[in-house]
């Protein structure tokens, strides 16, 4: 077996993360968001950009649809797909992760597995943030209608209704989005940023 069969070197920054924190004020970090269709990661994780923009740090929102939009158009929602789906946008948000930027996920991410794989990928910078809201709340607020249409047979493999979501058992940070408002969970995950990740610039 030849040593190096794929023929190839990776090459070395010329930028350390040292570099990168004294450029940007903060490590560069993953905040990953996961929960149920309706629990809120979309609407915390744009509003917790813009409010640590207007603190000095430099995030970008990766969001399950839009990111199904593009790079992951190829992908549906049988388990496979799923893994694969989390398994490239872990690999992208390592990456902004290691540029110095904060990288805040918003993935149902139903598998523990797959979430598993994701911290490892973004070694000590991963943080997981359940968006925890039972499924009668979500159904409730049901925003796009999808849990209506699930309900009636119109999509398969739903998460909650037809396909499973495994709540995390070690995350990082929890907010209860179904009793209290966004504001409240929004506090909260700020807080808990300026605490894991001051800045200093
Ligand atoms: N079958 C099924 N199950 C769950 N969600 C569905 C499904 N079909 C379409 N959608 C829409 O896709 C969004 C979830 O995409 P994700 O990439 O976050 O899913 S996953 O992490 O791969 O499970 C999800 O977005 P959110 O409602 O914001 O969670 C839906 O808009
Ligand atoms: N504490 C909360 N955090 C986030 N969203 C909340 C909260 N309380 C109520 N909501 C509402 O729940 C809905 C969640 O929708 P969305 O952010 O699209 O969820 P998801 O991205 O998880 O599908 C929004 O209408 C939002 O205003």
């Amino acid at each position: 077996m030849p040593s190096n069969p794929r023929n190839l070197t990776a090459t070395a920054h010329a930028l350390t993360a040292a570099d990168r924190r004294r450029h940007y004020g903060h490590d560069g970090a993953v905040l990953w968001l996961t929960g149920l269709s309706a629990s809120g990661k979309s609407s915390l994780a744009m509003a917790l950009e813009q409010a640590l923009m207007q603190l000095g740090y430099a995030c970008y929102v990766l969001d399950g649809d839009n990111i199904r939009g593009g790079l992951n158009a190829n992908l549906g929602f049988s388990p496979e797909d799923r893994t694969e789906n989390i398994r490239r946008v872990s690999e992208v948000a390592a990456l902004f992760a290691d540029a110095g930027l904060i990288c805040i996920t918003a993935f149902i991410s139903p598998y523990r597995a797959d979430r598993a794989q994701a911290r490892l990928r973004c070694k000590q910078g991963f943080h997981e943030i359940h968006v925890a809201a039972d499924l009668a709340t979500c159904e409730a607020r049901d925003p796009k209608g999808l849990y209506k249409k699930a309900r009636a047979g119109e999509i398969r493999e739903f998460t909650g209704i037809s396909a499973p979501y495994e709540a995390p058992d070690r995350a990082e940070c929890v907010v209860d989005t179904a009793s209290e408002p966004l504001e409240a969970s929004l506090g909260k995950l700020i807080s808990y940023v300026l605490a894991a990740l001051p800045y200093q610039k």
